[in-house]
């Protein structure tokens, strides 16, 4: 009897964590991530000693709904490349303090979208590029104001020449100021000759919207990856 007992809860508690850790871990060991590793920005990213985490690529893997992750990463055939990419310095302060106001952190996201996104022809439809903008800013205001979410305000894109389908892009988002709960923001599409292509300025305001949901999410696959030890270094990749 005893040892049913302890069989029905030992299968209770290995159903619990299955449940809970699998998809986490799958979407770690998985090389989904790594099939558009290659684009035009990559040495210069290398030199700038920017980061892409892998913590990224398991967001995007994960069950945990998010619109940019689930609707348009995770479709195959919607970005043929979507890569985030951190400074060196940033990746040490995500699981730690505030990000200083004064700090003029960069995120970079490169992208190359295929026919799916367009609208005109080969040309990437113009709400893409905002949901895109919006997303680096979210990601940029949560880290900066210490891992409290934000919302947009306000949005503001000069589209300044067309951005075209099966083409590397890359977004580069900053931190203006902040200034109480407002995190002013800027971001600047390029193409590959360093034209500018898109610039948007942002003002996203710290709310008590669905923190918990974030930090959640965010401890389940801290859990799963160690990550201050997993974190992939492409500089150190390329010396291996
Ligand atoms: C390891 C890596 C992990 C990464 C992990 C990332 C996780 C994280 C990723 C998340 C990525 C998703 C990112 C999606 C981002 C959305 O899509 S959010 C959805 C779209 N936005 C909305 O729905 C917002 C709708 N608006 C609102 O709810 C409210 O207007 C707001 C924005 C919360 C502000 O309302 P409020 O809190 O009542 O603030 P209020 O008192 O009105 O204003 C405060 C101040 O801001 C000013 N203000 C407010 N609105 C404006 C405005 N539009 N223009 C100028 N000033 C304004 C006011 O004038 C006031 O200024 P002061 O008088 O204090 O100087």
């Amino acid at each position: 009897m005893k040892k049913n007992i302890l069989l029905f809860g030992l299968a209770f508690v290995g159903g619990f964590t299955y449940e809970r850790y699998f998809p986490y871990v799958k979407a770690f060991i998985s090389d989904k991530g790594q099939k558009n590793d290659d684009h035009s920005f990559k040495s210069m990213l290398e030199q700038g000693n920017y980061i892409q985490p892998k913590v990224i690529d398991i967001m995007h893997s994960s069950p945990d709904k998010h619109f940019l992750h689930n609707f348009i990463a995770q479709h195959n055939e919607a970005l043929n490349v979507f890569k985030i990419y951190y400074p060196d310095k940033l990746e040490q302060k995500i699981y730690s303090d505030n990000l200083e106001s004064e700090d003029k952190i960069h995120l970079h996201f490169v992208f190359n979208a295929a026919d799916h996104l367009q609208g005109h022809s080969s040309i990437v439809h113009g709400g893409l590029l905002a949901t895109l903008i919006d997303n680096a800013f979210g990601q940029l205001s949560y880290l900066a104001s210490g891992q409290i979410p934000t919302a947009t305000a306000n949005l503001n894109i000069n589209y300044r020449k067309p951005v075209k389908t099966n083409h590397d892009y890359m977004i580069t988002a900053e931190i203006d100021k902040i200034e109480g709960r407002k995190v002013f923001l800027k971001a600047t599409i390029y193409d590959q000759d360093k034209t500018i292509c898109t610039e948007a300025t942002g003002l996203f305001l710290t709310v008590q919207w669905g923190g918990q949901m974030w930090k959640n999410a965010l401890d389940k696959i801290k859990e799963v990856t160690q990550i201050d030890d997993k974190i992939v270094k492409i500089d150190q990749k390329k010396k291996e």
